[in-house]
């Protein structure tokens, strides 16, 4: 039975196989009503299915979906839900103005088409013919496509792939000014610094599974929040992990000095110099997101498995 307020993505033990190999296997995610969450996870972790499923495109092999309580296709033909959908061409001789007022006479509570225009960044394009639109121009004219609807949750699947750096920050902005208004956005991204900037969020996949989810800070945490990095004359790193606040010890890139992630950097930082005097060229910064994902997926964004500590 849904509540009078129903999350607005709610997946319960959602699962999905393409013959011998599974895609997701089994996920639990409940999304409230005014979240921005990033899904993010290496190749072929899962996301893209996910996002299939969640839109109706791809049926699950069992568990449930439901968007603001709806069944997934429900919800999009009703304008509940906006997705920027890859596969759909536009009609090359229709202008761009000419192909939101088709979808906004489409739906019951449609926003000004406008509206759509301008939240998009693209109301200089109104005018154009589909035809003659670029790689970038093309997907912010389906990220306003998505608009129209005035939906109340937004499922994008890598939606500022093909974009150059201006057309990216024109589309984050527009994302910005769409979640200030209380909307739910869910997107998958192969850009962490996206996820960074842009979610309050971030859904870590990998094999199908989810291996982290919470605020980003959260995430950060769970791996270290700060890294110490050091020059240690004569000691390896996993002598090191002894130190009080030090969660994980790697060799760093330069292959001289080691990595120390830490929950408590002062602390570790104090017990180092204190057990190793001979420490030097000592630096502190906080973990990036890639450092989590990495450490949390075990994986490059490629993929590729990276050597555990
Ligand atoms: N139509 C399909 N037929 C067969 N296997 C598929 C199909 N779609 C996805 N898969 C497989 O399911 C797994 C998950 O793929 P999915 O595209 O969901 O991952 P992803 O996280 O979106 O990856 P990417 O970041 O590369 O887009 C992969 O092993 C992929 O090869």
């Amino acid at each position: 039975m849904e509540r009078s307020t129903p999350h607005a993505v709610a997946l319960s033990g959602l699962r999905k196989s393409y013959g011998e190999r599974t895609a997701v296997a089994g996920i639990d995610l409940l999304i409230a009503p005014g979240e921005v969450v990033a899904l993010l996870g290496p190749n072929g972790a899962g996301k893209s299915t996910t996002v299939d499923m969640m839109l109706g495109l791809t049926p699950p092999d069992s568990g449930g979906i439901t968007l603001f309580g709806a069944d997934p296709r429900r919800a999009l033909a009703d304008g509940v839900v906006g997705a920027m959908l890859q596969d759909v061409t536009l009609l090359e001789d229709a202008t761009v103005r000419e192909i939101l007022t088709m979808i906004a006479s489409m739906h019951r509570a449609p926003m000004p088409v406008a509206g759509a225009l301008r939240l998009a960044g693209i109301g200089e394009l109104a005018e154009r013919r589909a035809a003659r639109l670029s790689g970038g121009q093309t997907q912010r004219v389906r990220l306003a496509m998505a608009l129209v609807p005035d939906p109340g949750l937004l499922v994008l699947d890598e939606p500022t792939a093909v974009m150059d750096v201006t057309a990216r920050r024109a589309f984050w902005h527009a994302m910005g000014a769409f979640a200030a208004s209380g909307r739910t956005v869910l997107f998958t991204t192969h850009y962490l610094e996206e996820a960074e900037a842009h979610a309050g969020r971030v859904v870590l996949m990998r094999d199908g599974t989810i291996v982290a989810d919470g605020p980003v800070g959260a995430v950060m945490a769970r791996v270290g929040g700060r890294t110490v990095t050091a020059l240690v004359p004569g000691v390896r790193p996993p002598e090191l992990l002894a130190l009080p606040g030090v969660v994980g010890a790697e060799p760093a890139g330069d292959g001289h000095r080691v990595v120390l992630r830490c929950s408590d950097s002062d602390g570790a930082l104090r017990a180092l110099l204190a057990r190793h005097p001979g420490a030097r060229d000592v630096e502190i910064r906080s973990a990036s997101l890639e450092e989590a994902f990495v450490l949390l997926t075990g994986a490059n964004l490629a993929g590729e498995e990276v050597a555990a500590r």
